[in-house]
């Protein structure tokens, strides 16, 4: 990260109030809540005595800190419509923060303050995904911003390529929300140095424990059986970007001394060569196994583990936070509809059904599994709803009951555990057995898919 070379940058309101949150947060509270903003003369210049370069330096650190839409509307307040162009979606340009002076305040390269607003814009619209009231939800997301971002705006200009460089391990059970706080981390180191490379995904409990180096690695021409072309592996994929290794306690041990190897050197053989290949990649792993018993028991390497975990997140199974329940849920059912706008008004009507199950009994009974259940669950309530008549919904038969529902799911006789099953096959016959097609529709991936078939249930709960 280059300085500018205009000396000291002085030491600004706002780089005060950064490291005095109190203060910080009463100046932003003076300004997003007073409501006489646009009937003041000069806006929020005009009752403060601040500065328009630091009324940007503000809206810069709420962008920074994910609050875009709290930017613009200060940015707006302060009377200065002229340099922001809000974007369709109604998020600000970051163009338009970047005012020169403000810039020449913070002391720092143009290029970079540009790239990092961008960051900042992508990672809070992904973690707006990762939703939830509850304060674990809050520190889940504020421990994924500071893994882009770090703690501070000084912290964030100052370290940001060694912020990004750092290794990420998430923590959580199955279905908890790993990958996706995986992609808003992601988010936030793209464009570094110009790199766009997509986050490249391995999934070690999908595959068999011999297919999982050559994913990971690469292979040459007939290093084995079935290997009849060389393959690029997924780290050689993901140079100069980030690899999101999911189910890390899967590794074999061969495997994890492998992957060791590649972290320390950033070199990887491909299996059947003798060739080093140089790479510069970021890992994300996340795992829903005890890790850090697994590395007490020594059933994974502590090397391998300390290398991974430069940065831990951990996020708590949603029964731990039931609050999260009724705002997941609701998401989860506008999501559904909104992907199926072409079906009728009577998925609709039941939609709102669904939303007020959501709010009224959802949220306040324990729920013992995860969010990919929820997800399931209102799925196959939705589409069952949508096939014969719901119970919350009297009247005429808008629809006739599809006969390939089993009688006894449609007479509410059944668990819930037989119509996820019933409702797997079901997608999966639709798709004519394609795995893939069937855990993108439902949602799952793909080794959960491979154990309801199996008949091993989807999730490991520990309730
Ligand atoms: N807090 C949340 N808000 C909204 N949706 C969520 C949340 N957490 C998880 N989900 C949804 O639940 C599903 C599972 O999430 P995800 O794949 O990220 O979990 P995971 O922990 O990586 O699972 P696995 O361990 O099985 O790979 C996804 O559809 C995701 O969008």
């Amino acid at each position: 990260m280059q300085q500018s070379s205009s000396g000291e940058p002085k030491p600004s309101k706002l780089a005060q109030a950064a490291l005095d949150p109190p203060r910080l947060k009463a100046m932003v509270r003076v300004f997003l809540g007073n409501p006489f903003f646009d009937r003041v003369p000069g806006g929020v210049s005009g009752l403060l005595d601040v500065s328009i370069s630091e009324i940007i330096e503000i809206a810069s650190k709420l962008v920074l800190d994910g609050h875009p839409r709290d930017a613009r509307r200060l940015l707006l307040a302060a009377g200065h419509h002229r340099i922001i162009s809000p974007s369709s979606d109604g998020h600000i340009n970051p163009f338009a923060l970047l005012g020169d002076a403000a810039i020449k305040q913070m002391g720092v390269d143009k290029g970079d303050v540009q790239s990092l607003l961008y960051a900042a814009l992508r990672v809070s619209h992904e973690l707006k995904a990762f939703v939830g009231v509850s304060e674990q939800a809050q520190r889940v997301r504020a421990a994924a911003w500071a893994a882009c971002f770090g703690h501070s705006l000084e912290d964030t200009l100052a370290l940001r390529d060694a912020i990004c460089d750092q290794n990420v391990l998430i923590l959580g059970e199955t279905g908890t929300g790993k990958e996706l706080i995986a992609r808003a981390i992601q988010q936030g180191a793209l464009g570094r140095g110009g790199s766009s490379t997509p986050m490249q995904v391995v999934n070690a409990a999908a595959l068999p424990g011999e297919l999982v180096e050559s994913e990971l690695f690469g292979h040459e021409e007939g290093a084995f059986t079935g290997a009849v072309k060389s393959r690029k592996g997924k780290i050689v994929e993901a140079d100069g970007g980030t690899i999101f290794l999911d189910e890390l306690g899967d590794l074999s041990f061969p495997v994890q001394a492998k992957l060791l190897r590649a972290i320390e050197t950033n070199r990887i053989t491909p299996v059947g060569s003798n060739k080093e290949v140089h790479v510069n990649v970021r890992y994300i792993a996340a795992t829903s196994r005890p890790i850090e018993e697994m590395v007490e028991r020594a059933t994974f390497r502590r090397d391998l583990y300390e290398r991974l975990a430069g940065y831990v997140i951990k996020i708590p199974p949603l029964r731990h936070r039931p609050e999260d329940i009724a705002p997941i849920g609701l998401q989860l059912v506008e999501k559904f509809m909104d992907e199926r706008r072409e079906l009728s008004s009577v998925l609709r009507g039941f939609g709102d059904d669904a939303k007020a199950w959501v709010q009224n009994e959802a949220g306040s009974r324990p729920w013992p599994g995860n969010v990919r259940e929820l997800e399931n669950t209102l799925r196959s309530w939705l589409l069952g709803m949508h096939a014969h008549e719901g119970p919350t919904r009297s009247g005429k038969k808008e629809e006739s009951p599809d006969p390939a529902i089993p009688k006894r799911i449609l007479q509410n006789k059944t668990s819930l555990d037989d119509v996820r099953d019933w409702y797997v096959r079901r997608v999966l016959n639709s798709v004519r057995g394609n795995k893939s097609e069937a855990s993108r529709i439902l949602g799952i991936d793909r080794g959960t898919l491979q154990r309801i078939i199996k008949g091993e249930g989807g999730t490991d709960d520990d309730a």
